[in-house]
């Protein structure tokens, strides 16, 4: 399996996206050919840079405006062909991008189409070259691959074959169904991307918000399919305009690439495995499975809830985490066996606050301060859990043991916090009592029982990133995108969250520098924890209970309150309760959601109390402005 990036795709020079591309682990790039023409060299010195850093160069794009074109214009082509293919051969590019013209003199002819890329295909045929012919779907007259295909069809030339990109067909609800049935060696060059469902010119979706596979809204699996079942073997690459990754760091970018094809894969190879085993079994699936070593990384764990969450501390800032804990009605259970960490807990919930010099705690506390450095997942294959996060591009990371200490599986989640795969198996108390010194004192609590929800902040160019994490790494589902308006900007989220709902994140980034979530990017750094939300069975006995403690809540305007009735029919007692309480209301077809938050200290961390009624599957977005508000003026 060959892959493939356009270097469009990344953000810096030339030289830098190529060496970012080599380490990522591709085979190939797609040389976009104005990342060529502000080069510092020339093209064999291109050539060489590339073959140095291990890769091959597939395909040089995109040759424009050719096909359907009255005969000074094409003459003209044909030379301008020429010194292109001049410089493919000095680089040792053996292919040719050409995409559907968008020229307002381009005809409305196809067999002239035909007769004139048939004459570019001799001319690069001539020279030991091919050429690609891609519809863009947004070509003056050829916009669709069946049409691009009767083209190519009806020129017949050996070094004329088709070039097929997801974003072309999936933008326009095309059908891929037709793909299958295309010769699979006519088809030259498969380039896929993704994208978020947007109502905009397609042209515009195209050049400025293309993502990676698994990134987006496209069925990019069922298109990958269909193209393998047509019997396409050439590299799998991405072509992916996209605005943020212009600017993101390369080497991210890379790696997300890297990541999102080989999810891909594994999804296309299931679907495939299927088919060649179905009752009536595809030979083309079976045939394309054998050809291709599509990646097969550990399948997607199950988990069981969070096992505990675990805050950077030092000397100074332990014993303030202490009292914040131990005011939600934390008790303090335990001394870690051989470092300097307290076990906190409360119903299911564990809180670790790791206070260890010189630990990989302890250098996130020296980056960000107090803050969540870990997370602890509990999953029924640890290891497994672990092994596909590697495969799919995560780095493992191993911390060192004390005596009798459990080994828990562990990565680098994007941002450089930590995520540990904990035995489900180990029960709730397992790996505490394993680590730690637990001391069983009972204290009352204030009646928290799970976490809920842990809410991440993240800069914009980290939210596709954690996207395909979340999707990818993790195997969660993830809803729709929102918007949700802070009185300083707009912050964009989206929950994540596996089929049992033990397990649910919630990805926020801010649109704009000012708003909350931005500041706690800024300070508790990229895919920090911006709140952590604890599920109860009683809210307005957890929250009297936590004032009782002393914990503050945001307060909400009472306009809120004369409003909520016009939204809902709610039972006036349950209104006059959330009035006096402070608490939010949300409801779906599914059930009902009351919920609170606490006040932060400084613009620090806060938490949220949640109590779910029904088979409410949300996170009260609708709120989310009230919540702000009150942030803002508290
Ligand atoms: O936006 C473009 O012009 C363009 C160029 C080459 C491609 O392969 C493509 O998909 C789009
Ligand atoms: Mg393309």
């Amino acid at each position: 399996m060959r892959r493939s990036i356009a270097t469009v795709s990344l953000s810096g020079t030339l030289r830098q996206k190529l060496e970012a591309v080599a380490a990522a682990g591709f085979d190939g790039v797609e040389l976009f050919e104005p990342d060529f023409t502000h080069f510092p060299g020339s093209a064999a010195d291109l050539g060489r840079m590339a073959a140095d850093l291990g890769l091959t160069i597939d395909l040089f794009q995109p040759f424009r405006d050719f096909e359907a074109m009255p005969p000074e214009a094409f003459t003209r082509s044909l030379d301008r062909a020429e010194r292109k293919f001049d410089l493919m051969q000095a680089m040792g590019v053996p292919l040719m991008l050409c995409c559907s013209n968008t020229s307002p003199l381009c005809v409305d002819a196809p067999a002239l189409a035909a007769e004139q890329l048939h004459a570019l295909a001799d001319r690069a045929a001539r020279r030991g070259l091919r050429v690609g012919f891609e519809a863009l779907a947004w070509g003056r007259h050829t916009s669709l691959y069946g049409q691009a295909w009767d083209i190519v069809r009806r020129a017949d030339h050996p070094a004329l074959g088709l070039i097929l990109d997801s974003f072309h067909t999936l933008s326009l609800r095309d059908d891929p169904a037709g793909i299958a049935d295309i010769p699979g060696d006519k088809i030259f060059f498969l380039q896929m991307a993704d994208a978020p469902l947007m109502s905009l010119d397609v042209l515009q979706w195209a050049r400025h918000h293309r993502s990676f596979p698994g990134q987006g809204d496209f069925d990019v699996v069922g298109f990958y399919e269909q193209v393998l079942l047509a019997g396409y073997s050439g590299p799998l690459s991405l072509e992916i305009f996209n605005d943020v990754f212009r600017e993101t760091p390369n080497r991210r970018t890379a790696v997300d690439a890297m990541r999102s094809l080989l999810y891909l894969e594994s999804q296309v190879r299931e679907r495939l495995t299927a088919r060649a085993a179905a009752p009536e079994p595809d030979a083309r699936a079976a045939s394309a499975l054998a050809l291709r070593g599509l990646a097969e990384p550990p399948a997607a764990p199950a988990f069981a809830g969070f096992a505990f969450i675990e805050f950077a501390a030092d000397e100074a800032t332990a014993p303030q985490l202490d009292v914040q804990l131990r005011q939600l009605g934390f008790r303090r259970v335990g001394r870690h066996r051989s470092k300097a960490a307290t076990l906190y807990r409360q119903g299911d919930i564990a809180m670790i606050v790791n206070a260890e010099p010189a630990s990989f705690a302890r250098s996130r506390f020296e980056l960000h301060g107090p803050s969540v450095c870990a997370l602890g997942l509990r999953a029924a294959q640890p290891q497994a859990a672990q092994d596909r996060a590697v495969a799919l591009c995560s780095q493992r990371h191993r911390s060192p043991l004390g005596p009798g200490e459990v080994e828990v599986p562990a990565i680098v989640s994007p941002g450089g916090n930590l995520m540990h795969f904990v035995d489900a198996a180990l029960g709730p108390d397992g790996l505490f009592a394993a680590d730690f010194v637990l001391d069983e004192g009972q204290a009352p609590d204030a009646g928290l029982q799970r976490v809920d929800h842990v809410a991440l902040g993240l800069n914009l160019d980290q939210y596709d990133t954690w996207t395909l994490f979340t999707r990818a790494v993790l195997g969660l589902s993830l809803a729709e995108s929102q918007e949700l308006a802070d009185p300083f900007g707009l912050v964009r989220s989206r929950a994540a969250a596996d089929a049992s709902r033990s397990l649910r994140l919630v990805l926020n980034a801010s649109l704009s520098r000012r708003t909350l979530t931005a500041r706690a990017v800024n300070r508790r750094g990229d895919g920090g924890v911006h709140h952590i939300a604890f599920a109860c069975e009683d809210i307005f006995d957890a929250v009297a209970r936590l004032r009782a403690r002393g914990v503050a809540f945001l307060p909400i305007s009472p306009n809120y309150y004369d409003d909520l009735p016009t939204r809902f029919d709610i039972e006036p007692a349950l209104l006059a309760r959330m009035r006096e309480a402070g608490v939010l209301f949300d409801r779906s077809a599914d059930g009902d959601f009351l919920h609170i938050y606490t006040r932060a200290a400084d613009e620090g961390l806060f938490f949220e109390v949640v109590q779910r009624i029904g088979a409410y599957d949300g996170y009260g977005a609708a709120n989310s402005a009230a919540r702000m508000a009150a942030q803002a003026q508290a």
